[in-house]
């Protein structure tokens, strides 16, 4: 029988070692001190996956929750089986019992058909969902961060849009499951500070576009970005007046682990602000379209040191690029993805209780 040299042996064994490390995207080291436990629903999601490589890069130990309805596993592959990472297959409408030091609170349907498709659902991820979490932020002591959005400013009749104003919301139109169902989601991380003392965070997210957005996702940038790439027509529902303020993925997630780490437990707009206008192929107009949304970010600016770094041309050549590698990808599959309409979704939804 041949045993090898010792240290043939050694030397192989670190080319082994070191080849499982470079597996992994590079991760700073955090001391016991510094190193916190952190829980991001939602994380396999366009937002929480690009959070997840933010937080996973800065040393911390995170773990994901997501019931895989509009996140995919795929967003955060390269951490499967890396030491500081965990993913668990979960629906935040049923409790969940850890320990952890942070959480952000992300899991629920974003874009306009997604959340519209079943709006139950929606209602129940954002009220039982945001309840859960609170109850397990209050059991462990740890500090809640809602991602809220621009929506609960509804079809705004005040510009720009600070944070002391109230909304004007539909109730009971299409798009209320999201929109009133974050501003309960709101009212309870303050029920739940006031009341039982728990560390609460709510940004308020506006328009956000990047790289692992869901083709189907729904949302004008991505739907304009394949309807080009396709050579379709690019659908502008309305008039085309409408405005919105884009911002770039990796700022919201600056801002995101900003405001969580800050001591400002009201809310904050978190967005770039920028305008932007639809023109070209007009379709009828979505029901309860926001005709205006102009942000106020000065909060932001002031009170957290942060603002926008990333410009939108810069931003969507890096997601068009996305979307391309997406599109050969699916081709090589044999599956030609349409852009989705933001639809009301007519008569009982099959799927997701
Ligand atoms: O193909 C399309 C898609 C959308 N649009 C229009 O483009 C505008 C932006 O629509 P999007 O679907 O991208 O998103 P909305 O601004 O309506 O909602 C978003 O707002 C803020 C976020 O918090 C939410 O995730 C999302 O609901 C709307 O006026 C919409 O009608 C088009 O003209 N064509």
């Amino acid at each position: 029988m041949y045993f090898p040299p010792i240290e043939g042996l050694i030397s192989g064994m670190f080319i082994l070692i070191s080849s499982f490390s470079q597996k992994y995207p590079p991760v700073k080291f955090l001391s016991e001190k510094d190193r916190k436990r952190i829980l991001i629903t939602g994380g396999a999601g366009f937002v929480g996956s690009h959070l997840t490589d933010k937080l996973m890069m800065d040393g911390h130990e995170v773990t994901v929750v997501d019931n895989f309805f509009t996140g995919r596993k795929r967003n955060v592959e390269h951490w499967i089986g890396h030491e500081n990472f965990e993913l668990i297959n979960h629906d935040v409408v049923e409790p969940l019992y850890i320990e952890v030091d942070q959480i952000y609170h992300l899991a629920s349907p974003a874009s306009p058909p997604n959340y519209m498709y079943n709006p139950i659902k929606t209602l129940k991820t954002n009220t039982i969902g945001t309840l859960n979490m609170l109850g397990l932020a209050k059991r462990v002591g740890a500090r809640l961060l809602l991602a809220s959005t621009s929506e609960v400013y509804g079809d705004p009749e005040v510009h720009p849009q600070n944070e002391e104003y109230w909304g004007h919301v539909n109730p009971i139109g299409p798009r209320a499951c999201y929109d009133e169902g974050k501003r309960v989601a709101e009212t309870m991380c303050y029920a739940y500070m006031k009341q039982e003392g728990v560390e609460v965070r709510v940004a308020r997210i506006f328009n956000t576009f990047g790289s692992r957005m869901h083709m189907n996702d729904g949302r004008v940038v991505s739907n304009f970005i394949l309807q080009a790439l396709q050579g379709e027509p690019l659908t502008v529902y309305g008039s085309g007046s409408q405005t919105r303020a884009f911002q770039y993925v990796s700022d919201l997630v600056n801002g995101l682990v900003s405001l969580m780490n800050s001591n400002i437990s009201s809310p904050v707009n978190l967005v770039n602000p920028t305008l932007s206008r639809s023109q070209i192929q007009f379709l009828p107009e979505a029901q309860d379209d926001p005709r205006r949304r102009r942000p106020d970010i000065r909060k932001a600016k002031m009170m957290l040191g942060w603002e926008p770094v990333v410009p939108l041309e810069e931003g969507l050549n890096k997601t068009i690029q996305y979307f391309s590698r997406e599109l050969e990808h699916q081709a090589n599959n044999q599956y030609i993805p349409k852009p989705k309409a933001a639809r009301q979704k007519k008569g009982r939804p099959r799927q997701h209780n």
